[in-house]
């Protein structure tokens, strides 16, 4: 681990999927949400973006999302593939906090979306958000509306809906935040199973260190004021990860180290 015994997060591939150097963003308001970030993330890591609130970890999320654009720095996609009209870039799949489903469509609908919006023909759309529904514990519920869901099965849904363009990045804004913890942990171990099967590339932001721990290969430690990466820190644990890694005295070691580091990253 980085700090604790020097080790250093290593990209999966020589050519990161992604690359921010010297990453800036001022806000009109004159708020500097981020400054000097570098940060690789290769393909098929899991990277969680750890940090106070305000720290910019949303800011962060964003531009790599093309959401937003750097004021100064710059966001590049190394391992992207090239055309003669210039480079496919990766598919993107979000997640937000709130699950932000239409109220008035099916589970089914509301996974397709996105395959609507790109014009996708009916019968294709729905038979692949009802695998997606599928893969996220859903199958059966493809005629049920959001209000007969309970808060956990509404992320599962949004989950689905971001997995069905089956995107080669996943960026997941704090998605589990407003669930209980029973639910939470059911969740943590499901992303797992579905990263580990698919191999995409995750980037999860999370105020939680246990929850950071228990998921990701590599945490990117934030500080504010102006937002910034402190450091960065390899979990060295192997996947499969479940309740017996939750429990056990390595990652509560891991948990200790990580905690240090953000309170390191807080005073500094
Ligand atoms: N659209 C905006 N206009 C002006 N300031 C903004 C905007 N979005 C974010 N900020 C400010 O930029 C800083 C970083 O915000 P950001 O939401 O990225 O942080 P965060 O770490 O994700 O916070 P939280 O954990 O509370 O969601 C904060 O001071 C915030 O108030």
């Amino acid at each position: 681990m980085d700090g604790g015994s020097g080790e250093r997060a290593a990209p999966l591939l020589s050519r990161p999927l992604v690359s921010l150097r010297g990453v800036a963003k001022r806000y009109d308001s004159g708020t500097v949400a981020l400054q000097g970030v570098d940060l690789d993330i290769g393909r098929g890591d899991f990277l969680a973006l750890l940090g106070p609130s305000g720290c910019g970890k949303s800011t962060l999320l964003r531009i790599i999302a093309g959401l937003a654009s750097p004021s100064s720095g710059t966001l590049a996609w190394p391992a992207a593939a090239q055309d003669q009209r210039g480079p496919t870039l990766p598919r993107l799949g979000f997640v937000f906090q709130e699950p932000t489903l239409m109220p008035w469509a099916t589970a089914l609908a509301n996974a397709a979306l996105p395959l609507r919006l790109e014009g996708v023909a009916r019968s294709e759309r729905e038979a692949r958000a009802a695998e997606a529904l599928k893969r996220v514990g859903l199958a059966g519920f493809e005629r049920a509306y959001p209000r007969a869901l309970s808060g956990g099965m509404k992320m599962r849904v949004s989950i689905a809906r971001a997995l069905v363009t089956r995107p080669d990045i996943l960026l997941m804004d704090e998605p589990f935040a407003a669930l209980d913890e029973i639910t939470r942990f059911r969740l943590n171990n499901d992303l797992l199973e579905i990263w580990q099967e698919a191999g995409f590339t995750v980037v999860f932001v999370t105020h939680s260190v246990f929850e950071s721990v228990y998921l990701s290969r590599r945490i990117a430690v934030m500080a504010s004021r102006p937002g910034r990466i402190e450091t960065e820190i390899t979990v060295p644990a192997p996947y499969p990860r479940g309740d017996g890694f939750r429990t056990s005295s390595d990652y509560a070691a891991i948990c200790r180290t990580v905690s240090l580091a953000l309170a390191g990253a807080i005073a500094a």
